[in-house]
């Protein structure tokens, strides 16, 4: 008898918020710090763990992009999408959609080929060295300009055939959607699928705008929805998906604490959700720790388990290996969740 929830044997699921740089654990930057001779304002991992108390999602973004200055070299991303890999596959992903942050690169002189190389060097032989398939989704930084985002696309052009949509995130309130417009649609004509971070800390007419304006596919967090009943028909009736973050809402303050989270809310009033993990070594957890959180904070029981693993892979940009999906699919069903522990 196959033993439910045992950690060896985690609830398959698909990972679609993800950002590869918010998995750089503390020891793993020390070590990327001494290999390239960059000197850090933190002692030791201890120092830097204590530095991850955040007030907002300002706050962690001050830290994620300052410890960033340790990735320089294609080995570096390379090592970056290893472990993050390896720590997905044990906890059960099969598929993840991860993004990367390319401008926060190409400020401090890392070049597009460098990032992007790198990081494939990892990722093109991810389902053979850890079972994992992987999509790769490049965003875009809201707070910089539209046309800094324009001639980002553009220096991405020679690696199409590595990336398979556009997205948006860092601080969003301020920065609406609708200023990306003209990229969208540029990524669109080039045949890349679209997603936006809406409704993290934004209001629920960030979500309206990046339906609308944006095209999206998907919407990364949209917790901010369940403000506007009429917003949350139109996810359900349209059956967008969100990418729902839970101990990342918890760690930036968006909710006070897991047991306040809305996802049971939001899976009662037939939105499509899913749940990943934003900033894992920022934020607490990988995505079978924040399956786990919530299991046990909100009280899901085994049918609502089975429908978030259902979910990440009907969200998941696997239109183009439907086979895969298919027999990701199958593993959900045939997973005993009636057990104690994901
Ligand atoms: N949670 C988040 N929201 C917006 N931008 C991000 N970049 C990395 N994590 C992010
Ligand atoms: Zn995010």
């Amino acid at each position: 008898m196959k033993r439910p929830y045992d950690s060896s044997m985690p609830v398959p699921k698909a990972e679609l918020h993800l950002h590869i740089e918010g998995t750089l654990e503390p020891e793993l930057a020390f070590a990327l710090a001494a290999r390239n001779g960059v000197d850090l304002p933190w002692a030791d991992t201890d120092a830097l763990r204590e530095a991850y108390r955040f007030q907002d999602l300002q706050s962690f973004l001050d830290l994620y992009y300052a410890l960033m200055a340790v990735l320089r070299t294609e080995r570096d991303f390379e090592d970056l999408a290893d472990a993050y890999l390896a720590r997905a596959a044990a906890q059960g992903v099969r598929h993840a959609e991860i993004f990367f942050d390319p401008q926060a690169h190409l400020s401090r002189g890392v070049s597009m080929d460098t990032v992007v190389e790198g990081l494939w060097r990892a990722l093109g032989r991810s389902t053979r060295t850890h079972g994992v398939s992987t999509r790769l989704i490049m965003c875009f930084l809201r707070d910089e300009s539209a046309g800094s985002a324009m001639a980002t696309l553009d220096a991405a052009k020679p690696y199409l055939d590595r990336i398979t949509g556009v997205g948006l995130d860092s601080a969003e309130v301020g920065h609406p959607p609708a200023k990306f417009r003209e990229v969208y649609e540029a990524a669109a004509a080039l045949g890349l699928r679209r997603v936006a971070h809406a409704g993290e800390e934004g209001p629920p007419e960030y979500i309206t705008e990046a339906l609308d304006v944006l095209g999206v596919e998907r919407v990364d967090h949209g917790l901010r929805c369940m403000e506007d009943p009429a917003l949350v028909e139109r996810l359900v009736r349209e059956r967008v998906p969100l990418t729902l973050c839970p101990l990342s809402n918890v760690r930036l303050r968006t909710v006070d604490t897991l047991a306040d989270h809305p996802l049971p809310a939001m899976l009662d009033a037939g939105l499509l959700c899913t749940v990943n993990s934003d900033d894992p070594a920022y934020f607490g957890g990988y995505a079978g720790d924040n399956f786990t959180a919530v299991r046990e904070a909100l009280g899901l029981g085994p049918e609502r388990l089975r429908e978030l693993a259902r979910n990440s892979f009907l969200a998941s940009f696997l239109e183009d290996d439907e086979e895969r999906r298919a027999r990701y699919l199958a593993e959900v069903e045939a997973y005993d969740f009636a057990g104690d522990a994901p």
